[in-house]
């Protein structure tokens, strides 16, 4: 599907350094902002100990893992909305992504230039914010423009009604906030969909701290906390210096051995995509075959059909049902379907049925 989660920040906060650790592509990475000019894009595995666990009993010829796409957006900077720096550019790269992944600078270091000086996480979010809060209301106020007279003078409903959602959505802006904790109920959601809105976008807040933070955070991981819970939105803690220093190892167990000697459970790498992807509200099924055991991403909600369509259009045309396995089924039954049969836990499943995450699913149609 392409999914796309854009890491945003200000110049020299890290964003390269995390990208490069994330993705094979290779942007730069150096002291100085401005560096990442182009914005750069990375197809990343998704990973999901449930995949692993079904390759160990399927042990199929082939594995396919979920994949996202991590765009590294060019750094912004105060004024953007203006035209300032990369200004529009930017903007326009993260409106094409399905959630943001906004990097903070949480470490001291005298040799990392700041653009403003000195280190404040929650300065530089209100920059940003500020910036995209500026551009969605001028997205905002071009369509009230257009509704406008029809929802004031004739007696067009939709009208009425889609002037009334944007004007709840300007003066949220207008008090400086974003358009994800705008008052409005998600099925009036809809009337903004068409103008992509970029602070309606899922947030993560990534804290990128010094070495000696990573376990324990510190005063400005406290800050940026404080911040999101007030928006409802999630925070990461990650050392980007660390993440190029795993990075560059070469085996699984030297990397492992690294992460042991730091006490630290998984690197914050995986941490960050498994939050990227949880960011997307996406669900996964699987398909478990010999040929192949392979992770698909779905929306949550999907029918089965949809679900089937994901892996070809004629599986949604001419789907007849859908054999379910519950993944902890799968497991405890060590993937043998007869026994999985005789214990009653493979379902038969309509054209209604809502596909649930983590779902070892078999279709079966007729092209
Ligand atoms: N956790 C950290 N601790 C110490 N130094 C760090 C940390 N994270 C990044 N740096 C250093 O900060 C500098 C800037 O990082 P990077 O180039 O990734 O920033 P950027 O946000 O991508 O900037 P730009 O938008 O200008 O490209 C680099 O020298 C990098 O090594």
């Amino acid at each position: 599907m392409g999914l796309q989660c854009g890491i945003v920040g200000l110049p020299n906060v890290g964003k390269s350094t995390l990208f490069n650790c994330l993705s094979n592509a290779k942007a730069q990475a150096a002291n100085f902002p401005f560096c990442t000019i182009e914005p750069n894009v990375g197809v990343i595995t998704v990973p999901d100990e449930r995949l692993t666990k079904l390759t160990e009993i399927v042990n199929p010829k082939n594995v396919v893992p979920n994949v996202i796409e991590i765009v590294d957006i060019a750094g912004l900077v105060k004024g953007a909305s203006k035209g300032e720096g990369l200004g529009n550019q930017f903007l326009a790269n993260i409106r094409a992504t399905n959630a943001i992944l906004h990097v903070l600078r949480c470490f001291d270091n005298d040799n990392v230039i700041h653009v403003d000086g000195s280190v404040d996480p929650i300065r530089d979010k209100e920059i940003i914010d500020t910036e995209l809060q500026l551009k969605d209301l001028e997205s905002i106020e071009k369509k009230i423009q257009k509704v406008e007279k029809m929802a004031k003078t004739g007696g067009d409903k939709e009208a009425k009604k889609t002037f009334d959602v944007l004007t709840i959505y300007k003066n949220h802006l207008l008090e400086g906030k974003s358009a994800r904790t705008a008052p409005v109920a998600e099925e009036d959601k809809e009337y903004i969909a068409d103008i992509w809105l970029l602070t309606a976008k899922p947030v993560l807040y990534v804290c990128n701290v010094d070495e000696a933070s990573v376990n324990t955070g510190n005063a400005y991981v406290e800050k940026v906390r404080a911040a999101a819970k007030e928006e409802g939105a999630e925070v990461l803690v990650i050392s980007a210096q660390i993440e190029s220093e795993i990075a560059q190892l070469e085996s699984y167990e030297e990397r492992q051995m690294f992460l042991d000697d730091l006490g630290l459970s998984e690197s914050g790498v995986n941490k960050l995509i498994k939050a990227a992807y949880k960011l997307l509200n996406l669900a996964t099924y699987f398909t478990a075959g010999v040929q192949e055991v392979r992770a698909w991403t779905i929306t949550k909600g999907f029918t089965a059909p949809q679900a089937a369509g994901v892996i070809h259009s004629d599986f949604e045309k001419g789907f007849i049902r859908a054999e379910v396995i519950k993944y902890d089924d799968f497991v405890k039954f060590n993937g043998n379907e007869a026994t999985i049969k005789e214990n009653g836990k493979l379902g038969v499943e309509g054209k209604t049925y809502i596909v649930e995450d983590g779902d070892v699913m078999h279709f079966r149609f007729n092209v």
